[in-house]
């Protein structure tokens, strides 16, 4: 559904040098990466839901570091393979990252941490990134691409987290509830019924139709709502909802207007002046995608104009790494007038946080990563070309995994199978996108020795990016 997943890099793939499966410098720790599992885990990995596959290198040597408080599920599924976990409650400055991301292999975000080819390219180390949210905009996908350190996020997990919030957002201004309860806190009694509607037969204008437009399509019709949704793609309409030619259709006709696209450069200001123009006199618009798609100064200037009769933001063009305080050092103007409207709910990225979301997210991102660290499984991936080939397990045990991502040009397969020619390929797979590939191989009767070979031989070849071997 999401156009931003479907990422296909175009400049020159370069390649990776001295990176050996597990980030070490093979001229300092040669044998390192091909070690063999620990006895005190017994070789075993310890999730039931995965069981008895062969532990395929020491995890212990895995360090992983989890920013912005992630889920205690998703940390305790890591720490449970053996890997070391750091974890810190908020997102880093730019400088403290790059320090950080130098040591580590796999790396896990939210919203706020921008992993920038800048802050990439300084990390030489890294297999993988868990986005422990749905949005990957935070992250150079193409550029993680061309590196071959693979994507991953939870495409879903939060949605109806946020379809819900914006339930609410919709009835609190068009009841003003916001302004209501302010008043009361501040002593005020102010019992009013002007301008304070019910919601039943008015018009949801939903921009964006995707696993949460399309939730909140169902919600809104549940309460009486009339649903229409603007989107690029055209998608089957839930219950009697009514896709619209064009965005100008929706805003023109909604009285309610919510944002559901993700960060894009065709969705960078989406909502400006023109468009508040559009809207009908006393309408609203509610925004929980991302800060970038509404156009603030030009909202502010509706609203003080009357135009715009309400509005919940969720999200801002600038957030903050951590909880505190946000308006002190905001330098920006509209901060202040953002403060002052009436019938405007801010609240400070929630859409996506509660106890549900976040323990669903930490498990399958997690759980994504364990697959990927683990058995080099791609799927889910939001940059790598999806492959799988079944888990190793305990009764293979002269087996080793092969796993070569690789420049998508003539004649690597021949090259590839030259090299693991003496040994038996049981099972083998490989897939590309655009100029990138995957491959995954399984060959039997293999001797340690022999690993470092054929892992040395791998990265020998002029399409390699990264070689892994795991057994
Ligand atoms: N406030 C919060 O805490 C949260 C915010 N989000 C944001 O919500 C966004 C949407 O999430 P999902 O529904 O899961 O994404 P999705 O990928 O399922 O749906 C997005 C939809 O937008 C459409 N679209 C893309 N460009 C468009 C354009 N220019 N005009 C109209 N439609 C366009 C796509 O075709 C797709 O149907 C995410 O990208 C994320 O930025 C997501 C979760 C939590
Ligand atoms: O899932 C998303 O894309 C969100 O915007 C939620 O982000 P968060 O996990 O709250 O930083």
């Amino acid at each position: 559904m999401s156009s931003a997943r479907d990422i296909t890099p175009s400049a020159p793939i370069p390649q990776r040098t001295v990176v050996s499966s597990w980030g070490q410098n093979l001229s300092t720790s040669p044998v390192a990466t091909f070690q063999s599992p620990p006895a005190s885990l017994g070789g075993m990995l310890p999730r039931k839901s995965v069981p008895k596959i062969l532990k395929p290198f020491n995890t212990q040597d895995i360090k992983i570091l989890l920013l912005e408080n992630v889920n205690q599920t998703g940390r305790d599924i890591l720490t449970g393979q053996g890997y070391q976990v750091e974890a810190l409650k908020t997102s880093l400055p730019e400088d403290q990252l790059i320090e950080k991301i130098r040591e580590v292999h796999v790396i896990g975000i939210r919203s706020k941490t921008k992993l920038s080819e800048k802050v990439l390219s300084e990390a030489k180390n890294l297999l993988v990134i868990g986005c422990f949210c749905i949005g990957t905009n935070q992250v150079d996908l193409t550029y993680a691409a061309r590196r071959g350190i693979a994507v991953f996020n939870s495409p879903f997990a939060n949605s109806r987290s946020v379809a819900e919030l914006v339930i609410a957002e919709i009835i609190t201004l068009a009841r003003q509830l916001g302004d209501r309860s302010i008043e009361m806190h501040r002593g005020t009694w102010n019992k009013v019924s002007a301008k304070c509607w019910e919601i039943r037969g008015k018009t949801l204008g939903i921009v964006g139709y995707g696993h949460i437009g399309s939730q909140l399509s169902v919600l809104a019709e549940a309460m009486g709502m009339n649903v229409i949704y603007y989107d690029v793609v055209t998608l089957m309409a839930l219950g009697t909802a009514r896709q619209v030619p064009s965005l100008e259709n929706l805003l023109e006709e909604a009285d309610f207007v919510t944002l559901h696209v993700p960060d894009l450069p065709e969705t960078r200001n989406m909502i400006s002046t023109a468009q508040l123009d559009r809207m009908k006199l006393g309408s609203y618009l509610i925004n929980a995608s991302r800060g970038t798609v509404v156009d603030i100064p030009a909202l502010v200037k509706a609203m003080r104009s009357g135009h715009i009769a309400g509005a919940a933001l969720d999200v801002y063009p600038n957030e903050p790494a951590g909880n505190g305080d946000y308006f002190t050092n905001n330098l920006n103007q509209w901060a202040e007038e953002l403060r002052s409207l009436s019938n405007l709910i801010l609240t400070p990225h929630i859409g996506g946080s509660t106890e549900e979301a976040q323990r669903a997210i930490g498990v399958e991102v997690a759980e994504a990563l364990v697959r990927y660290i683990n058995q080099g499984i791609t799927l889910g991936s939001v940059n790598l070309p999806e492959a799988q080939l079944r888990s190793l397990t305990l009764d293979e045990p002269d087996h080793a995994r092969v796993i070569y991502i690789h420049r998508n040009v003539p004649g690597v397969l021949r090259k590839v199978n030259e090299i693991l020619g003496d040994h038996n390929v049981d099972k083998q797979i490989s897939d590309s996108k655009g100029d990138l590939a995957y491959l995954m191989a399984d060959i039997s009767n293999v001797k340690y020795e022999e690993i470092k070979d054929i892992y040395e031989s791998l990265e020998g070849l002029s399409s390699c990016i990264v070689t892994r071997v795991l057994y």
